[in-house]
C-alpha cells in the first residue's frame, strides 16, 4: 500500500505535514518517534479512520485522493477499504456480551455474509493460530489483557485483510503479557503478512521490521533498515530520541 503527501490538521494544529510511505507486499514497517510526532494519526489515516486534508492513498484496488474541492469518500467506500486494511488498537474493544469465538466471527458473518458454520471453522483456526483454541467459549471478562489482545488480532485477521495496522498494541499490557502478543505478530511477519506497526518496543521493532520509519514533528524524518535507523542512527534528532528512549526504559 502507499500513502503520498498526507496532511492532517486538528483545528490549527498541523499534525501531519506531507507524510509518504510505500509498503511492499509482505513487508513489515515500524514507525517510531516521540509522543505527539503523529505516528498514530498517520496509521489511522492509512485506513481512513482519520480523513486527511490532502494526499493520496492506495491499497490494493482502493484509491483515494484528498485535497481542496474534493468530496469526502462515502461510508461504503470506507467500509470496503477497512475490510482489506485491518487494524488492531491499544485497547482491544472486544464485545463483552459475546464469547471469544463470536467476537472473531462477527465481522465475516455480519460484514461479509459468511455462513455461520464456515465462519466458526475460520474462527477456530484463527484462535488456534493465536494460541487460544481452548478459549473459544470464554467471555472476554475472563481473559488476561494479553489474551484479549490476541483475540483482537484474530478478529482482525478474520476479515482476511491484505494489510494489518498495529497501533501500540502492547502499550496497555502488563509487562509479562507483552511477549505473548509480540510472538503472534512475529509469526504473522514470518508468514508474509504485510504490516505497519507503531510501537515503543524498540528491540522488537529492530528484530521484526524490514524497515523502520522515524517520525518527528509530523514528517517522516528518516526511514531505512533497522540497522540504519535503530542500531546505527546518523540523524541527530533520531539519535537523541533513541538515547532518551533508552534512558527512560533502562
Ligand atoms: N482527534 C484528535 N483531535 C485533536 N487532536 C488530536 C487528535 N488526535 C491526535 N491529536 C493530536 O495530534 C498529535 C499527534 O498525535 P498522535 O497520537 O498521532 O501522536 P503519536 O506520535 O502517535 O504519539 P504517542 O506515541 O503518544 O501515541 C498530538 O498532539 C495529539 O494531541
Amino acid at each position: 500500500m502507499s500513502a503520498e503527501g498526507i496532511h492532517k490538521a486538528f483545528g490549527t494544529h498541523q499534525v501531519l505535514k506531507g507524510v509518504s510511505l510505500d509498503v511492499a507486499r509482505g513487508e513489515v514497517v515500524t514507525l517510531i518517534g516521540a509522543s505527539g510526532s503523529g505516528k498514530s494519526t498517520f496509521l489511522r489515516c492509512l485506513n481512513l479512520l482519520e480523513l486527511p486534508q490532502a494526499g493520496k492513498l492506495a491499497a490494493g484496488e482502493h484509491r483515494f485522493e484528498f485535497g481542496t474541492g474534493r468530496k469526502a469518500p462515502d461510508d461504503a467506500r470506507l467500509a470496503l477499504l477497512r475490510r482489506d486494511v485491518g487494524m488492531v488498537f491499544q485497547h482491544f474493544n472486544l464485545f463483552p456480551h459475546m464469547n471469544v469465538l463470536a467476537n472473531v466471527t462477527e465481522g465475516p458473518v455480519q460484514v461479509k455474509g459468511m455462513a455461520k458454520a464456515e465462519a466458526n471453522e475460520l474462527g477456530r483456526d484463527l484462535l488456534d493460530k493465536v494460541g487460544l483454541a481452548d478459549k473459544a467459549d470464554a467471555f472476554p471478562s475472563r481473559l488476561s489483557g494479553g489474551q484479549k489482545q490476541r483475540v483482537a488480532i484474530a478478529r482482525a485477521l478474520a476479515m482476511k485483510p491484505d494489510v494489518m495496522l498495529f497501533d501500540e498494541v502492547t502499550s496497555a499490557l502488563d509487562p509479562e503479557l507483552v511477549s505473548e502478543v509480540l510472538a503472534v505478530i512475529r509469526n504473522l511477519a514470518a508468514e508474509g503478512m504485510t504490516m505497519i506497526l507503531v510501537t515503543h518496543e524498540m528491540a522488537f521493532a529492530a528484530d521484526v521490521s524490514n524497515r523502520v520509519g522515524f517520525m518527528n514533528e509530523g514528517v517522516m524524518a528518516e526511514i531505512g533498515s533497522p540497522d540504519d535507523v535503530i542500531r546505527k542512527p546518523r540523524n541527530p534528532r533520531l539519535a537523541t530520541f533513541l538515547e532518551r528512549f533508552h534512558q527512560g526504559h533502562g
